[in-house]
């Protein structure tokens, strides 16, 4: 007959099978286990060992580890993309006589953590949840560790666009709904219950104490509030009930800020860049002294302002910063002492907070008054610095209240300082007395029995007792009690001892209970201010941009935009912000400039040989109009830049290969969402657009997509960089369309890039120079030479198929390779076979590379 489960075991089935897709850490005794399949995840993400125990009828995995490696080990679970849920003993075991009773006390999931070693300090961790209705979604974003709340709404590509932004932790959506989350590591689909507008609606205004929502401006967005009721919900499911630091929503409007879509944002390599180590525009922007400044850059970086005023109190603010260098340095070294007050918020408000920490929050309280009396005669920063809360009532609080030195723990004392409590001074009194009491103790016995050694000591076990070592053991007075006997010393304890212990642990614990109640109350006065400190917070966070972007643009010696509503974009010796760091020591970046006018130079045709720095010009051009919206300054001469609404880059398929998506169809879905949202202040950015197919079809798709833009109402500013010099003809027949190239210079069959933007189209790619600059063998170089030379030659109006003919019979007459050569041949049928109708010149390096490889090269 099969035994029956312990009852361990069915109370751990009972409460696993409320959270099968959570991993159970299920507290017994002073360890936290997991079994079965948990046992095996555990085991594996932690490296502990895995055992196996009889469970009744059948062997069960089982990993656990000690209790107090909770924050060493639910870490790494948590960002192994596991959620995890504790579960602990509800009753202490010595009161109970049955099993002890054991409930699940709080769920970490990746997106609503707290926990400091989960979180990293410059970046948000969101949660996002989404819910869809008839191809719309509505978005809530809420970053717990912070308070920060966001909800939106919009189509498909404003949903990638957020995920790419703001890259959540992990993200939740309806059950029976079908969303694409595979770039997200964690998601989690709910009940459909948790997504109904009213049950939201009443969550909400609950929440924040509020009628409606009106005052957040999200009334009319029914999914985006349905998705914030979501989150809500979801808050509940985790055991996170002490909110009080989400303490409003902030409406995400996709049409307050640049437009840009999930490839622009992946292509300029803002924030994330698909190569590995590479570095990112915000690498180079980043010199935020605080965590909070570091997440708001992040932020400004994907939000770019289209607001001319908002932009110029932005210049404004970093303008002072880079004239005042000593109110800089003093704020910058200011900002960097201080801690992460917005998570710092949110852990009064969950009750997390520790002594320590919060002693540290006074100090920053009191180095923001520091920043706000040095500022506070600036009218120029006026509004900023009125912002801020006066501080000081509340960090002397603070001060008075709190020890110099609390703990981390409250358990361990010396939290409350001197003075604040009549009680727990008398208390604390009588345990330092008691140092004195003990020690007159041990002289009078000294003195009493003649045993010289005698110590008193204590331990959890008796208490207080009295040691003495073997030898002495015939001198023991008689109102001794012997307690324990050890190799070389004997332990006792007297009535008086045991009357002081009674008397002195007493105090212990009244002294704990009393420090907790005054730590209780400081943080209750805390919560008061809770608002304030998040503001406070913030403000703290936009001077510490604002002042980094001064120190920057002193470092890297950027100039301040000219920013106005035309639609010129007028670029003098720009730079590109990240390339210019990285150079080689010795090499310097060349600037170029970039004019774009709509009604004059519209379309600016870029042609240039590979490597020449198409690409870099770019980029450089939309970064820097980025740049100027944030409100940073630049790295060009001069700058005036019309107000941009939104970006688009295009770079053509096969530059693409690493990311996975590089079929032309897609290239050439992508251009087509470019060409059908165009505005008047977009900036267009066409990398090699068409090269994805055969060069005829190449050019003349690249060919029709100028046009459409040439001709198109809003004459929405564009560069175009392309291999094709056949689109320089282009300028005979559209006026508004202008040819440059990245000039080079031809010396001795070798070229020298110059990388300097000049009027001008060119007239060949280079493509077999560069193959030269990466090596390959001679032969093969003259022999590409002789073949571009007879397709340069042939007449233009010749078909490439006859072109390509007339090469094949030349080689009959003059072939280079020792035919007897097996490989050679092999060679040659290969070059015989190729089509160089549909090569690309990528391609065309590529099949190079093949054969120089099978050469043995
Ligand atoms: N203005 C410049 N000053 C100095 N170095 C530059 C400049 N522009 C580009 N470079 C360097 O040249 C390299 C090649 O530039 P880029 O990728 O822009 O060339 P490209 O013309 O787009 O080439 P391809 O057509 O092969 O894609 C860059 O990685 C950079 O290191």
């Amino acid at each position: 007959m099969a035994k029956q489960e312990t009852p361990l075991m069915k109370q751990y089935n009972g409460i696993k099978a409320k959270y099968p897709d959570a991993l159970l850490l299920f507290r017994v005794g002073d360890f936290y286990e997991t079994f079965g399949e948990d046992a095996i995840r555990a085991s594996r993400i932690l490296d502990i060992v895995l055992t196996k125990r009889n469970n009744g009828s059948e062997q069960k995995e089982l990993a656990g580890f000690p209790h107090h490696s909770l924050d060493t080990y639910l870490p790494k679970l948590v960002r192994a993309g596991l959620r995890v849920a504790i579960c602990d003993q509800l009753e202490d075991p010595k009161m109970t006589k049955t099993i002890v009773k054991r409930g699940v006390t709080e769920l970490v999931t990746p997106g609503v953590a707290l926990n400091d070693e989960v979180l990293s300090a410059k970046t948000n961790n969101f949660l996002m949840a989404i819910h869809t209705e008839n191809e719309l979604y509505g978005i809530a974003l809420l970053d717990i560790s912070t308070g920060e709340f966001l909800v939106s709404e919009g189509n498909l590509e404003h949903l990638k666009k957020l995920m790419q932004s703001f890259r959540p932790s992990e993200v939740i959506y309806q059950k029976r709904k079908k969303i694409d989350v595979s770039d997200i590591k964690s998601s989690f689909q709910i009940e459909d219950w948790a997504f109904q507008y009213d049950y939201a609606l009443d969550k909400l205004t609950q929440h924040f104490k509020v009628k409606s929502l009106k005052g957040f401006g999200i009334e009319n967005q029914l999914l985006g509030t349905i998705a914030a009721g979501a989150v809500f919900s979801y808050l509940d499911e985790t055991h996170h009930f002490e909110i009080q630091h989400i303490t409003q929503i902030q409406r995400l409007d996709a049409n307050s800020f640049v437009w840009m879509d999930p490839f622009t944002i992946r292509n300029l390599e803002l924030i994330h860049s698909p190569h590995l180590n590479a570095t990112t525009l915000l690498h180079i922007l980043d010199k935020t002294c605080t965590p909070m400044g570091g997440r708001l850059l992040n932020r400004w970086m994907v939000m770019v302002l289209k607001d001319l005023e908002k932009i110029k109190l932005r210049q404004t603010i970093v303008e002072f910063f880079l004239k005042n260098d000593e109110k800089r340095n003093f704020v910058r070294e200011n900002l960097g002492k201080l801690s992460d007050l917005e998570r710092m918020a949110a852990k009064i408000s969950t009750g997390k907070i520790t002594p320590r920490q919060l002693l540290l929050v006074g100090q920053s309280l009191e180095f923001i008054q520091e920043i706000k009396s040095k500022l506070n005669k600036d009218k120029k920063i006026s509004f900023l610095i009125d912002a801020l809360k006066d501080w000081e009532d509340v960090y002397r609080n603070l001060f008075q209240t709190l020890s110099a030195e609390p703990p981390h723990q409250l358990v361990k004392g010396n939290v409350i300082a001197e003075g604040v409590s009549e009680e727990l001074d008398k208390l604390r009194n009588l345990q330092t007395k008691g140092k004195d009491y003990l020690e007159d103790l041990r002289i009078r016995e000294t003195n009493r029995t003649g045993i010289p050694s005698i110590k008193v000591s204590f331990n959890n076990v008796f208490g207080y007792y009295i040691e003495i070592r073997n030898t002495h053991k015939d001198k023991i007075p008689e109102d001794w009690i012997r307690k324990q006997t050890l190799v070389n010393a004997e332990r006792y304890i007297t009535e008086e001892l045991k009357e002081y212990e009674t008397q002195i642990l007493g105090a212990e614990e009244k002294i704990l209970s009393l420090e907790t109640q005054l730590f209780q109350n400081l943080l209750a006065e805390m919560l008061e201010h809770l608002d304030e400190l998040q503001k406070s917070a913030q403000v703290i966070a936009q001077l510490d941009v604002l002042s980094s972007f001064a120190e920057l643009a002193e470092q890297n010696h950027y100039i301040k935009p000219e920013i106005n509503e035309s639609s010129d974009l007028i670029i003098e010796d720009g730079r590109h912000p990240v390339i210019e760091k990285q150079l080689k020591i010795g090499d310097t970046y060349i600037a170029n400039s970039v004019s774009l006018l709509p009604n004059e130079q519209q379309i600016i045709m870029i042609t240039g040989p590979n490597m020449s720095g198409k690409s870099a010009l770019l980029r450089q051009t939309a970064l820097i109009v980025l740049m100027a919206q944030m409100g940073s300054f630049v790295p060009a001469k001069n700058a005036k830049i019309g107000l941009v609404d939104k970006i688009f880059t295009r770079v053509g398929a096969s530059d693409n290969i690493s990311s996975g998506e590089s079929t032309f169809m897609v290239e050439m879905n992508e251009t087509a969402s470019i060409l059908n949202n165009l505005s008047d202040k977009s900036l267009i950015l066409l990398d090699e657009i068409g090269r994805g197919t055969s060069t005829y079809d190449g050019i003349s798709i690249a060919w029709a997509i100028s046009e459409f833009i040439h001709e198109h109402k809003f004459k929405p500013k564009t560069l175009f960089a392309t291999h094709y010099h056949e689109l320089n003809e282009m300028t005979k027949s559209f006026p508004r369309i202008k040819n440059f190239n990245v000039s080079v210079k031809e010396m001795q069959n070798t070229i020298l890039f110059l990388r300097k933007l000049v009027p001008g189209g060119s007239e060949h790619s280079f493509g077999i120079h560069v193959a030269k600059l990466a090596g390959m063998p001679e032969k093969v170089l003259k022999r590409a030479n002789e073949v571009l030379g007879t397709l340069e030659n042939s007449h233009s109006n010749e078909k490439i198929s006859d072109k390509t003919k007339k090469i094949t019979e030349e080689n009959m007459q003059l072939s280079f390779f020792q035919l007897d050569d097996p490989i050679l041949e092999t060679i040659r049928e290969e070059l015989l076979g190729i089509d160089i109708n549909t090569l690309t010149p990528v391609e065309a390096l590529m099949k190079l590379n093949e054969i120089k490889r099978k050469l043995g090269r």
